[in-house]
């Protein structure tokens, strides 16, 4: 069958919401969600298996990104879709593949990693696997209320299947942490199996559709079989074969956070969107009093908090997709049995994901601070959007762990170069800061980048001196690196600054020659934009560490006004450009057609608290109290 299948989905009557899912209460909203992530999962199975087929080159992309309009919160699924099958394609070997990646299989799964206890330090995940040698299979085992599985989502209600990450033991000797296949639910009752105790957490600040859930488990018997066998085996009588790296385990981890890039480059681009759109309808205020009130987009302050959000926007689709191409070619080298690039791509992933998802929450929460009140409403969908956000910021590795994970790569780079030690290309840049090589400043895109890695370079040199400093003083690694943990964490975040920067500089000049001249000139002008806000944010820094002075800031600042009114014109055409349907958008400041007020009005109308002219608890509570003296 030839479906367009964004028109396909959006015709699914079921997965589109009469009342206002906000309306609904927490079991509601689950039991809505996962109606609709059943009908999803079956257009996705249609179109893997060819019976839907693709007319529209970027379907599938669109498939998964309209989600967002049809569950507003999060798909039940995303984790059985986005981790669980992934984690299988990546870890699991070619017969389990054969086994379990069945189109028409029975199995909901999810990832199970996080416990009560521990998330970000996973070595010290509690729930053990237990080889039993003489029925070949492994125990699981939840020894305490702090090795209950806390978190997975899917995991609550939905999953009857998890990747449960624990400790393997083999004749009493611990291997460390490996991922197993456990069925937890009966596939036809649904009843959790005997030895599971499982159940879904409660509310959150946002993800309330994703049913995430606790797990326990008592001495639950799986196959041998079942242990993810792809890079590391355990053998029928025992043996344990290891992995060719020990972190090969936390592959999905790895994957995970490079996809996120770009995922948190789509939700930019949705706020961007909703709140570009919004600041051309609303007028308030004249510019000059005898004026008519102007668009709030004409305010170069509101410029200044929405232009930023269109720039990164491109700067993490950009760097997503340079990010996921690394990945690819790591991958293939590791397959070949090649594993030297994989801690770059882990650092890159590390920092990169940590800095996305915190740019992305606060430039979502200034989009909706630049709605005004209107940005408030649910309806804006910008709440919405921030709750999803910024839980990024904490799952798949949380913010400052993971450029700790950075930092200590920088370091050995840094010791590398202070010992006068060979150094990688992309490292040279802290010789030249060691033997005082500074360029003369440039006030150019490519001054700044240079600059930027001067920043790298001074907040490395700092964060490593302290730690010597500390380790002279007699203290032990770990203690000396905790106390120079906040500088550490800043040349982290200086490191991803100034790969964002050059990444999408590069990129942005490389695309330029291959598209229209008037294209261009804008693509530029957004990519200078980015270059010039965040030189000026770190401008403290770069007088620090760069050869810039207080003339050139001066000039900065004005060339970046100059490319705030360049790029007004183009504001409205580049938010209508990312192409969200209003469907996805769900938002009534946000619509293309620009009725923000009507919009409004009609979901105000939706209330049930509209629903009676006057409410009953007038009657009950309000009335016996304001006429009590006057009956
Ligand atoms: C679009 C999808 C939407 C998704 C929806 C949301 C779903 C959310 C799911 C989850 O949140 S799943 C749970 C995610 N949990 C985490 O991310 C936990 C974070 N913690 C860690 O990753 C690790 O604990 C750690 C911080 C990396 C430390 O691990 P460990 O204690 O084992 O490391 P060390 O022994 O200290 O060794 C560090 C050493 O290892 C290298 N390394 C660490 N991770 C990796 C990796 N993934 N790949 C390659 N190498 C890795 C690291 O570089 C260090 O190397 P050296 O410096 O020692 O050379
Ligand atoms: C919406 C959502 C969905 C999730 N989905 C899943 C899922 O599907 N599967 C799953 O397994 N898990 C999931 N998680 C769990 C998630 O991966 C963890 O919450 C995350 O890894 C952070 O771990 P934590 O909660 O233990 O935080 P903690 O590590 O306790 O962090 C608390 C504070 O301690 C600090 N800290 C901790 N360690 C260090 C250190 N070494 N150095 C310096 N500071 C440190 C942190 O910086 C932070 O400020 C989900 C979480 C959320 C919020």
């Amino acid at each position: 069958m030839m479906i367009h299948t964004n028109n396909y989905i959006l015709n699914i009557k079921e997965l589109w919401d009469d009342v206002p899912e906000e309306y609904l209460s927490h079991k509601e909203r689950y039991e809505n969600a996962i109606k609709k992530a059943f009908i999803v999962l079956k257009v996705l199975r249609q179109l893997h298996t060819g019976n839907i087929q693709i007319t529209d080159h970027r379907t599938p992309t669109n498939v998964y990104s309209i989600q967002d309009g049809i569950f507003r919160n999060v798909n039940p699924l995303l984790i059985h879709i986005g981790l669980f099958w992934s984690t299988i394609a990546a870890q699991a070997s070619t017969e389990q593949q054969a086994e379990w990646l069945q189109p028409d299989s029975s199995m909901i799964g999810t990832y199970v990693q996080t416990e009560l206890g521990h998330g970000s330090f996973i070595r010290g995940i509690e729930t053990t696997a237990t080889y039993d040698s003489t029925t070949d299979e492994f125990i699981l085992h939840t020894p305490r209320l702090s090795a209950y599985k806390w978190w997975p989502g899917g995991l609550g209600n939905t999953a009857n299947a998890c990747l449960v990450m624990a400790q393997l033991y083999i004749n009493g000797t611990c291997h460390g942490l490996h991922i197993f296949l456990a069925q937890i639910r009966d596939f036809d009752t649904h009843k959790p199996l005997p030895g599971i105790k499982v159940g879904e957490i409660g509310p959150k600040m946002g993800f309330n559709t994703a049913d995430n859930g606790f797990l326990g488990f008592d001495n639950h018997r799986i196959p041998r079989t079942n242990m993810l066998m792809k890079n590391v085996q355990v053998l029928r009588d025992g043996t344990y074969v290891k992995p060719k790296h020990d972190k090969l385990t936390y592959g999905s981890m790895l994957l995970t956070r490079v996809t996120l890039i770009s995922d948190l480059a789509y939700q930019l681009s949705k706020a961007a969107t909703i709140a570009v759109r919004y600041s051309a309808v609303r007028r308030q205020s004249p510019i000059k009093s005898n004026e008519p009130e102007r668009q709030i987009l004409d305010f170069v302050s509101q410029q200044h908090k929405l232009f930023i959000t269109i720039a990164s926007s491109h700067v993490y689709r950009v760097v997503g997709l340079w990010m996921w191409n690394s990945h690819k070619r790591v991958t293939a080298d590791i397959h070949e049995g090649n594993m030297g690039q994989l801690p770059e791509l882990h650092a890159l992933a590390c920092c990169l994901k940590a800095i996305s998802s915190r740019d992305a929450s606060a430039l979502v929460e200034q989009c909706r601070l630049a709605c005004g009140g209107h940005g408030y409403m649910m309806a804006s969908n910008l709440p919405q959007i921030y709750a999803y956000t910024t839980a990024a910021v904490t799952y798949e590795g949380e913010y400052t762990v993971l450029l700790l994970q950075t930092a200590r790569y920088l370091v050995k780079f840094w010791r590398l170069a202070a010992e006068h030690k060979p150094l990688p290309q992309n490292f040279a840049y802290f010789e030249d800061y060691i033997k005082k090589n500074f360029e003369q400043w440039r006030n150019s895109p490519e001054g700044i980048i240079e600059g930027f890695k001067a920043i790298v370079a001074g907040k490395t040199k700092a964060a490593y001196d302290t730690l010597q400093c500390n380790l002279r003083n007699g203290r032990e690694f770990e203690e000396a690196w905790n106390m120079a943990s906040v500088q550490l964490t800043n040349a982290s975040e200086a490191y991803a600054r100034s790969l964002l920067c050059e990444v999408f500089w590069k990129e942005t000049v490389q695309l330029s020659t291959k598209v229209s001249k008037s294209l261009a000139i804008v693509l530029e002008q957004l990519a200078e934009l980015y270059l010039m806000y965040w030189a000026l944010e770190k401008h403290g820094d770069l007088l620090l560490y760069s050869t810039i002075s207080r003339n050139d800031i001066e000039a900065l600042q004005s060339r970046y006004e100059e490319l705030l009114a360049l790029i007004r014109p183009n504001a409205v055409g580049l938010v209508d450009a990312f192409d969200i349907r209003d469907e996805v958008l769900c938002s009534t400041l946000g619509a293309y057609d620009g009725r923000v007020y009507e919009r409004m009005m009609e979901e105000a109308s939706k209330s049930p608290l509209n629903e009676d002219v006057v409410n009953e608890s007038f009657h009950k509570y309000i009335r016996p109290v304001t006429m009590k003296n006057k009956l």
